[in-house]
């Protein structure tokens, strides 16, 4: 293994050896190569592949998750080709893992042990550790009876010697769960410590970087904001928010935050302990979803991170869909196939800084765009209203009246007054807030600042 700074440092371990094993059920995306992302991650966790089984399954077996037979073909496989691990791309029950493990006599790890183990290997900060922590032992709780079975079949043979009694296991389980509390009182202070300073911030816009991991959204930090953030052809190079200013042109310094990857079916436990990692996320005035074009498996990964995007509860943003690494797609007909999928994509190569200079101008766009607070006043029945305002706004409140009258108090691009009108709504400016207290002004004041250099309405922004 290289070192960055050039010296070399030698493993004193083999890297351990896997054979990768993918259920295909009704509801898999089938990727091309199969197990393709698995295999990935199996290399970002520094472990060895060295076999692949899979097969087609209208449902996982309830003991075993592949069928019989073929799990007697895995233990071959392990056996000729000296495997330590079997790794799953599924995620398996406490009991499947227990019954596998028993059955092909190596240890058994699932897709989200995976994840977890390379989280833990790349957490640098503080902060990133104890997420990962957290999620490594609520992992672990339900799965402690396992743990133990291990060093049970070690320790066979020896008169008395049956494993933990239910006495040992009910201490570890309460020792876990005291750890996992402080943890997540830890976590919890971190987080409003975030939220508090990523509010302070609040006098500059604020744009994020979001998409599937190992899609370039460090290296397009490095190439909008001349930053060092480091990169790598790996999953999971990024695991801390990084936030840098960004000098945008004809408008003004910006912060534009990197954030964790997305992958699709990430562990929840997981997505709950990088929480405060994701608030520059939430806070954002705009989203870049940074895509790989050059993956096979691209729409699949762009819709698995709207999923993320959505389960972390930060759907409906501004978000402008980045196409990168067009450089590496030689045939441009796919980008044209991935616009008429997504037709308000831009293509860009954060290498070689192609579409850089339409990304920033429509950033620079999007974000002099000038929010009002309104009362919009319609009918309850009439749910384009609705639905246009939730998609392109910030809703603070919804007042019913008798008649069927719905007030909505909430927070609009001022362009797209009219059109709310037109769908048969009448819109009211307000002074107040969402508490309605009188706000400080203090942001329209910058609006105004912003507005010395206008920008105009984006060309097919769009969205009705
Ligand atoms: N050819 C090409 N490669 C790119 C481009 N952008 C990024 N890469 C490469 O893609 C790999 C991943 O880039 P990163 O910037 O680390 O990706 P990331 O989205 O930050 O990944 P995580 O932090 O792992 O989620 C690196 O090897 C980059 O050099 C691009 O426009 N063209
Ligand atoms: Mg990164």
């Amino acid at each position: 293994m290289k070192r960055r700074n050039g010296t070399t440092i030698r493993l004193n371990r083999e890297p351990e050896k896997a054979v990768l094993v993918g259920v295909i059920l009704p509801t898999t995306t089938i990727e091309d190569p199969p197990l393709a992302e698995l295999a990935g991650l199996a290399d970002a966790a520094g472990v060895n592949v060295v076999g692949q089984v899979t097969q087609r399954r209208l449902a996982p077996d309830a003991a075993t998750f592949i069928g019989r037979g073929k799990l007697e073909d895995v233990k071959k496989l392990v056996r000729s080709l000296r495997a330590d691990l079997v790794i799953f791309d599924n995620d398996l029950s406490p009991a499947q893992g227990r019954n596998i493990e028993r059955e092909v006599g190596a240890r058994v790890l699932d897709r989200t042990q995976l994840i977890l183990d390379i989280f833990a290997r790349r957490a640098q900060t503080y902060e990133a550790q104890l997420a990962v922590e957290l999620a490594q032992l609520e992992y672990t709780l339900p799965r402690l009876k396992r743990m133990w079975t291990h060093l049970e079949r070690q320790t066979k043979g020896g008169v008395g010697l049956r494993g933990p009694g239910e006495k040992q296991l009910e201490m570890d389980r309460r020792l876990i769960a005291h750890r996992i509390h402080e943890l997540r009182s830890e976590l919890e202070v971190i987080h409003r410590r975030r939220q508090r300073e990523v509010i302070a911030r609040k006098q500059f816009k604020t744009v994020s970087l979001v998409g599937y991991t190992n899609a370039g959204k460090s290296t397009l930090m490095n190439s909008l904001t001349h930053a060092d953030v480091y990169v790598e052809d790996a999953l999971f190079a990024t695991l801390d928010t990084r936030t840098r200013r960004w000098q945008l042109p004809g408008w003004g310094p910006v912060l534009l935050s990197d954030t964790v990857g997305f992958i699709r079916d990430l562990p929840h436990h997981l997505i709950a302990s990088f929480k405060a990692t994701l608030e520059e996320a939430r806070q954002a005035d705009l989203l870049l979803h940074v895509a790989d074009g050059s993956n096979p498996a691209v729409l699949q990964q762009i819709s698995a991170a709207y999923r993320v995007l959505e389960e972390i509860g930060i759907e409906g943003k501004d978000t402008i869909l980045v196409i990168n690494k067009i450089d590496r797609i030689a045939d441009r007909r796919r980008v044209d196939a991935l616009l008429d999928r997504y037709p308000q994509a831009l293509p860009i190569s954060a290498q070689t800084g192609e579409g850089l200079a339409q990304l920033t101008q429509m950033v620079s766009e999007l974000l002099a765009r000038k929010f009002i607070e309104v009362d919009v006043e319609t009918t309850v029945d009439n749910a384009r209203v609705a639905v246009f305002v939730k998609t392109h706004g910030e809703v603070f409140s919804q007042r019913y009246h008798h008649e069927n009258r719905l007030t909505i108090r909430c927070r609009l691009p001022e362009e797209y007054l009219p059109r709310i009108e037109r769908l048969g709504a009448s819109v009211r400016r307000t002074r107040h807030n969402g508490s309605g207290q009188e706000q400080n002004p203090a942001p329209e004041i910058e609006q105004s600042r912003i507005e010395l250099e206008p920008t105009g309405v984006i060309p097919g922004e769009d969205h009705t």
